[in-house]
């Protein structure tokens, strides 16, 4: 086969085979290999394995090539649950056993903290998610461009072609009643396409609550966390693996506990993490950019009886104008902020402020190290790092790390 136009022909020629050793695996779920020094990257090979790959692309510093045939296949090797692993691009691990997952997991967040904050200190081993499949609250397929024949895909990007989308019919990590609800759904669709979205496309929305699956985004819908109950709407953020959630929730209050009196809850979403840990404290406050979820936050707050929780509408830095009545020494803080991390502005403002802890929610363990590295320098210690998986067969990861004022 010709090579494409733009194929640099260096160290290996278009489609060249190659037997190799495969050493470890990318945060984004890529077995990587080596050739006399010279790194190769081969999706969906595992740790471990002989494999016989063809290169498809030679960059400037490593090379990308298929996977053939698995040689000898790791120990670790299962069985994917879902037909279209290997070409959807939502999960990456489905042929991984969960526990190598975790420990690859507890890898990644170990390197990316040590490569980009220079941390060394030691990383707990992932929870897990009680559900390895069938955990997913919230799904969004997509489609493209809507026919008459309904002859188009709805379901999500694919491997590598990051612009097409794959036929989805049904989702094995998603809950056993959005799989129900689906095929009803892109049947609808298919018919019908929601208004003006013909041309353009759509995401569409499956989000399972207690008021069942909803699809429709601006829905206010009520999700239950240990003894809390959370409003919020459909499309909005809310974690979603209900079935680690309460413990993680549980652990980031444990953590934020201890013994300070307030507590500051900074990208606060609908309160999670303020109404989960107010019974600690004797106020709280929480911070978030959506008017929305502030309003949510506070009739949650009513919802679940707590008093002693409110919350304020801005960019998280304002919080700390606001809080002249707590000092310091005498807070916590919890920060969950989206995946690229805080704020320079934020982290100076946290760290004059100086609260006696500090707990980093993350879903990006290297936006965080670098935080982490600028908290360090301006005078916490780590004081533990524990990442939970709340992404079982893809290669996501929440961490969440503990920092106390020296
Ligand atoms: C990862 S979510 C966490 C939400 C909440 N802690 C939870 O677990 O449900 C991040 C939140 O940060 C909010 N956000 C993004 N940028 C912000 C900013 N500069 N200041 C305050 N909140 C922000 C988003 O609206 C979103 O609700």
């Amino acid at each position: 086969m010709d090579a494409p136009k733009n194929f640099i022909p260096e160290p290996f020629e278009y489609h060249q085979e190659l037997e190799l050793s495969v050493e470890s695996l990318t945060n984004l779920g890529v077995g990587v290999a080596r050739q006399d020094g010279w790194v190769i990257m081969i999706p969906f090979s595992l740790p471990g394995e002989k494999i016989r790959a063809r290169v498809f692309r030679n960059r400037p510093n490593f090379s990308e090539a298929d996977l053939i045939e698995v040689l000898e296949a790791s120990p670790n090797r299962v069985d994917p649950k879902c037909p279209l692993f290997g070409s959807c691009g939502g999960c990456q691990y489905q042929q991984l056993s969960y526990p190598a997952q975790l420990e690859w997991k507890q890898a990644q967040v170990r390197d990316a903290l040590e490569r980009i904050g220079g941390i060394e200190n030691e990383v707990l081993m992932p929870i897990g998610s009680p559900k390895e499949y069938g955990y997913r609250s919230k799904i969004t397929p997509h489609y493209q461009r809507w026919r008459d024949d309904g002859d188009f895909p709805i379901g999500f990007l694919r491997v590598a072609q990051r612009q097409r989308i794959i036929d989805v019919p049904q989702c094995p990590i998603a809950t056993p009643a959005i799989n129900e609800t689906l095929p009803e759904l892109r049947a609808q669709v298919k018919k019908t396409p929601p208004k003006g979205k013909k041309k353009k496309g759509a995401t569409l929305l499956l989000r399972e609550t207690m008021e069942g699956v909803i699809t429709d985004a601006k829905a206010l819908v009520t999700e239950r966390v240990g003894n809390r109950v959370f409003q919020f709407k459909a499309g909005e953020f809310f974690q979603n693996n209900p079935f680690i959630l309460p413990t993680f929730a549980n652990y980031v209050t444990e953590q934020a506990s201890d013994g300070s009196r307030y507590l500051i809850d900074a990208y606060c979403g609908a309160g999670l993490f303020s109404l989960t840990a107010a019974d600690r404290f004797e106020k709280v406050i929480g911070i978030e950019v959506s008017a929305a979820a502030v309003t949510l936050a506070d009739s949650n707050a009513a919802l679940n009886s707590i008093r002693n929780a409110e919350f304020r509408n801005g960019e998280a830095e304002a919080i700390f104008a606001e809080v002249a009545e707590f000092p310091g020494a005498e807070t916590s803080v919890v920060i969950d902020p989206p995946r690229r991390g805080c704020d320079e502005a934020f982290l100076r403002q946290l760290s004059d402020f100086a609260p006696s802890r500090i707990v980093y929610v993350s879903c990006d363990p290297s936006t965080q190290a670098r935080d982490l590295k600028i908290l360090e320098e301006s005078g916490y210690e780590i004081l533990e790092i524990q990442p939970f998986d709340l992404f079982p067969q893809t290669r996501h990861i929440e961490n969440v790390v503990t920092l106390q004022r020296q």
